[in-house]
């Protein structure tokens, strides 16, 4: 009976004699017998080799990767060839023997085998756009699949192919903060003359130059919370300016330029809002300070009303501070910043941390006037694996200054004016009082319905109502559109489906996955690359010019960067992403991304420190409803295989849109008369 080979392993322990531990592992490895017959007769056909000769022979399989053949073809023993199966065997798992990177050539085959398909040849595999590849390792680099040593170098070389200097910058600045690069001198020699051509121009002297590239980058840094001498670059001569006495915040806030369309807002506020205005002004006027609460449901222009106050009173000379929790609400404000690190208020509060700003009086907040707003029917900020008490708790609604803030309520909707019963039908899902039924579900109007039947092309109707494949060229159009959906796995289904419609040169990025310590290769990049915690990028990201994409991290709130920012791909190298926004008071400007190191915000989610470094964004033709939070869309899908599952996520999905006629939603129910979808009270918070 045979049952396999294996090997044996000899220690020599005489110590005079020299050890050649390469020679002995040979001499000692165990040939089997039929190994042998097999090696000496030379039909040496193994079960890669004849994969390669079924991609030769069959333009079916050249699509499938060697993991993955053994669900569609079965191989036949005697005649070591591949047949294929007359049905797909999906419960048929291929295996390709693991490798450990200390293996060298071992494991770029593994990696190629992993992502390559069609190869008909070892040759073939190593075959990139017509060029052979002398090893495994330098195609694997080549294809992207393993991360090359000078990676950061060379996005910012592919950028200078096609950027202008102030974007070059930018990026060398995002490289600073989030990739880490061992080298920042080579890194900064190698560039400095690419990201000093702007400057070049009207000035000759090279240490000025010089010079205007440090500040400039070191203003980028301060606007993403560092500090330039955190880094081993050039000093900054030190300047005989007035400013060097004033804090660099005070600086910075009073130089926010004031938008004229934003100064003549006060005039097109309706009553409501014209009446907060006022009031609020009155006290900064006065100087009395106060604090308020503007209630606004979704759409009633709360963030109209921030507008125009931000550009009266930054328009008076006097500073305005824009905040908001999230890098996206703050994005929609002129010059506005996520709270934490303009408050200095550590991320995670642990015991006796303290917030950076100094008490001036009892009063709150040291006699300021400061205003707050939101709108508790809207999805809630996120407790931790928080209970719902525990969430309410965490509101605003909680706090011992609520009693002390004057409410201040805005009713009509602006962004659905010419519907009233959808505003009126919008602000009953909002505040739990649209008739339910014992299940605690409410009625979908019918309009709004996708029927969904039960041939299981209720999705495709969906996306068919939103995108349509004409006008899927213009970049407006898509911009104006989004599919919302409960779950990232949904939103993900969406966008492999709609990345696949559109049209365009592809390019494909694989992450690169890791394990903090992790020696004995326990967790294989092809487990990790299996992997998509919250928040992060998948492992493989396809995208195509002029695609739809999302941010999923706050790169550079004030610029506009920030986790939930939405841009359009321009064009793509194999380290960098040349990327313009396309909503927001940053609209048209171009970015360039580098891949970055990124980790699961939830550090509980797996026992083990995962890290990938890619690109963090996604496409975004779909997106989560708590993503669109804060965001007008004008045509809404909405999809709803299962009912929502937290409160307020109904109802921030509806009111993103303009009207009734822009929504289209699809649920789980294959009855058409019954589209209904479970309501989450909202009484909990009032
Ligand atoms: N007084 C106004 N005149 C004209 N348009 C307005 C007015 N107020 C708001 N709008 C418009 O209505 C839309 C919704 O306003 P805004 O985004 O300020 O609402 P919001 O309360 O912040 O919404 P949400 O909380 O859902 O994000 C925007 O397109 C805005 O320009």
């Amino acid at each position: 009976m045979y049952k396999g080979h294996d090997r044996a392993f000899v220690t020599d322990k005489v110590d005079e004699v020299e050890i050649d531990e390469i020679r002995q592992y040979r001499d000692t490895r165990w040939v089997t017998p039929t190994e042998a017959l097999w090696r000496i007769y030379g039909t040496k056909k193994s079960m890669l080799t004849t994969y390669f000769e079924a991609n030769n022979l069959h333009v079916k399989a050249r699509g499938i990767l060697y993991r993955d053949f053994p669900e569609y073809y079965t191989r036949q023993r005697r005649g070591k060839f591949w047949q294929e199966r007359k049905r797909a065997a999906l419960s048929q798992v291929g295996r390709i023997i693991s490798a450990h990177p200390a293996e060298g050539e071992r494991y770029y085959l593994r990696v190629l085998l992993n992502h390559v398909t069609g190869a008909t040849s070892y040759e073939g595999l190593r075959t990139i756009d017509g060029q052979v590849m002398p090893t495994f390792r330098e195609a694997a680099e080549k294809r992207g699949l393993i991360e090359a040593d000078n990676t950061l170098d060379d996005a910012m070389t592919e950028a200078e192919l096609f950027q202008v200097s102030s974007s070059l910058r930018r990026l060398f600045t995002t490289i600073l903060v989030f990739c880490m690069p061992n080298d920042v001198h080579s890194l900064w020699n190698n560039h400095l003359k690419a990201m000093s051509e702007d400057y070049n121009i009207n000035c000759k002297c090279k240490h000025t130059v010089e010079q205007m590239v440090l500040k400039n980058i070191s203003d980028i840094l301060h606007s993403m919370g560092k500090d330039i001498e955190s880094f081993p670059l050039p000093k900054i001569d030190k300047q005989n300016g007035t400013t060097n006495d004033v804090p660099k915040e005070i600086i910075e806030e009073t130089s926010i330029e004031v938008d004229p369309e934003d100064a003549s807002l006060h005039k097109n506020l309706n009553n409501e809002q014209r009446k907060a205005y006022d009031k609020i002004l009155a006290t900064v006027d006065c100087q009395r300070g106060g604090l308020f609460f503007v209630d606004g449901p979704g759409g009633t222009g709360n963030t109209f009303l921030y507008r125009a106050l931000l550009a009266t009173i930054r328009g008076q000379g006097k500073i305005a501070v824009a905040t908001a929790t999230s890098g996206v609400a703050a994005s929609i404000m002129p010059g506005g910043r996520t709270a934490h690190p303009r408050f200095k208020i550590p991320l995670r509060i642990d015991d006796g941390d303290i917030c950076g700003f100094t008490k001036q009086t009892d009063l709150p907040f040291g006699g300021k006037t400061v205003v707050f707003g939101g709108d508790f029917r809207q999805v809630l900020p996120i407790v931790r694996k928080g209970t719902r008490a525990q969430i309410v708790d965490a509101s605003l609604r909680r706090s011992e200054l609520w009693n002390c803030m004057h409410q201040l309520k805005l009713v009509r909707n602006m962004r659905a004016p010419n519907d009233p019963w959808f505003t009126e039908y919008l602000l009953r899902v909002g505040n739990g009082t649209e008739e339910t039924n014992d299940d605690g579900e409410i009625l979908l109007p019918t309009s709004i319905c996708v029927p969904n039947k039960a041939d299981d092309n209720g999705l495709d109707r969906l996306i068919d109502s939103i995108y349509q494949p004409a006008s899927l060229k213009d970049p407006k159009y898509i911009t104006s559109r989004a599919i919302l959906s409960t779950r990232n796995d949904c939103v993900d289904k969406i966008n492999l489906k709609m990345i696949d419609r559109f049209q365009g040169e592809e390019m494909v990025y694989h992450s690169f996955d890791s394990v903090e310590d992790d020696p004995h290769n326990y967790y294989p990049p092809k487990f990790l690359n299996t992997l998509t915690p919250n928040g992060l990028p998948p492992h493989m990201l396809k995208l195509k010019i002029n695609c739809p994409i999302i941010l999923l991290r706050n790169i550079d709130p004030a610029n506009g960067l920030c986790n939930g920012t939405r841009l359009l791909v321009r064009g793509f190298q194999k380290n960098a992403i040349d990327a313009e926004i396309v909503v927001g008071q940053h609209s048209g400007m171009r970015v360039f991304l580098p891949r970055i190191p990124l980790c699961p915000s939830d550090d509980d989610m797996f026992p083990f420190s995962f890290k990938r470094k890619q690109f963090s964004i996604r496409l975004s033709f779909a997106m989560t409803i708590n993503k669109s939070q804060g965001q007008t869309i004008a045509n809404v899908g909405i999809y709803l295989p299962e009912p929502v599952f937290s409160h307020g996520q109904l109802y921030v999905a509806l009111s993103r849109a303009t009207t009734t006629a822009n929504i289209k939603v699809l649920t789980g129910t294959h009855d058409e008369n019954k589209e209904k979808n479970k309501k989450i009270s909202t009484s909990d918070t009032y």
